[in-house]
């Protein structure tokens, strides 16, 4: 078994950016400009949002760092992004979820403008994405396909199952991989045999947001397995799949911490440095 070493994988690709944006400047650019946007005050989403500026200037890029109340209305927030959309400086724009209860985040989402939606998603990003044409993509499932071609994972006729069918990971990362030619099953929580449906898989999606959920003995010997799961064990930040007992029997997998999310901040700087290029290119 060899585990998926993310943070360095995302380091890699975090020098790349940095090193591609250098020469995008020294060409007579301006610099990528990433604008946050976080509503309220909760402590976790304060944490992610300082994570993407420090990483933003480690590339070069601009950061625009938005803090508003709590009980800013969604006016409010609409009007800003209105603002930064037509704002040059700013090549990429970013709604911290969740919001508070009183704002609608999916829907607020969609006043981005579409070449500046370096999460990828907003509706025209997300017909982008299944048309395969050219747009910018959800991180989170970049970051997996990412880490699979760093690897050398051929994708080409291979049975792929993916567990959750979410807007941000689930689905966006089923249509990557049906577009890598792989067989792709969406599993979800109405699935009959759940078990039965991963033994199959050959590269396997864990994206549920249920604490070990995924069992080792649903993993096939010699699977790939890739663990997009966010979950507080007590106290402890863990994977959706039994991650011991899985590591027995994968060929691949990713450990969490450390596996797809410090890949999601690496390919938001990908986003942005590519629809600073696509602005310009217009
Ligand atoms: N508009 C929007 N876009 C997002 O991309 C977005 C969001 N909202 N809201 C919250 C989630 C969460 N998210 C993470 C990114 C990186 C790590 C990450 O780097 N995790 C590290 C360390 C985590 C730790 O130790 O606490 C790891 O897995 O190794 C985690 C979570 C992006 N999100």
């Amino acid at each position: 078994m060899t585990l998926i070493d993310g943070k360095a994988i995302a380091q890699e690709v975090r020098n790349e950016i940095r090193d591609e944006v250098a020469e995008w400047v020294a060409a007579g650019n301006e610099a990528p400009g990433l604008a946050t946007v976080l509503v309220g005050d909760d402590p976790a989403s304060a944490v992610y949002v300082g994570g993407k500026q420090k990483a933003c200037a480690e590339v070069g890029m601009r950061g625009f760092d938005h803090r508003l109340a709590a009980d800013t209305s969604e006016a409010e927030v609409r009007a800003l992004l209105h603002q930064l959309n037509a704002d040059p400086a700013v090549s990429g724009i970013l709604l911290q979820l969740p919001p508070p209860p009183h704002i609608d985040g999916p829907k607020l989402t969609e006043e981005i403008a579409p070449g500046k939606d370096v999460d990828g998603l907003t509706p025209i990003s997300t017909g982008l994405l299944h048309k395969n044409l050219p747009g910018l993509r959800p991180c989170t499932p970049l970051g997996c396909m990412e880490l699979l071609k760093r690897h050398d994972v051929d994708l080409s006729g291979a049975e792929a199952v993916v567990v959750g069918r979410s807007d941000l990971v689930g689905k966006p990362i089923s249509a990557l991989l049906l577009q890598a030619n792989a067989t792709v099953t969406t599993a979800h929580s109405r699935t009959k045999d759940l078990a039965e449906v991963c033994r199959r898989a050959d590269v396997l999606v864990a994206a549920v947001g249920v604490a070990h959920l995924i069992k080792g003995d649903w993993v096939k010997e010699g699977a790939v397995v890739i663990d997009v799961g966010m979950n507080r064990l007590d106290g402890k930040l863990t994977g959706d799949v039994e991650f011991e007992a899985a590591a027995e029997r994968a060929r691949l997998i990713t450990p969490v911490p450390g596996g797809v999310g410090p890949m999601t901040i690496a390919m938001l700087l990908r986003n942005t440095l590519q629809a600073a290029k696509a602005a310009a290119a217009v």
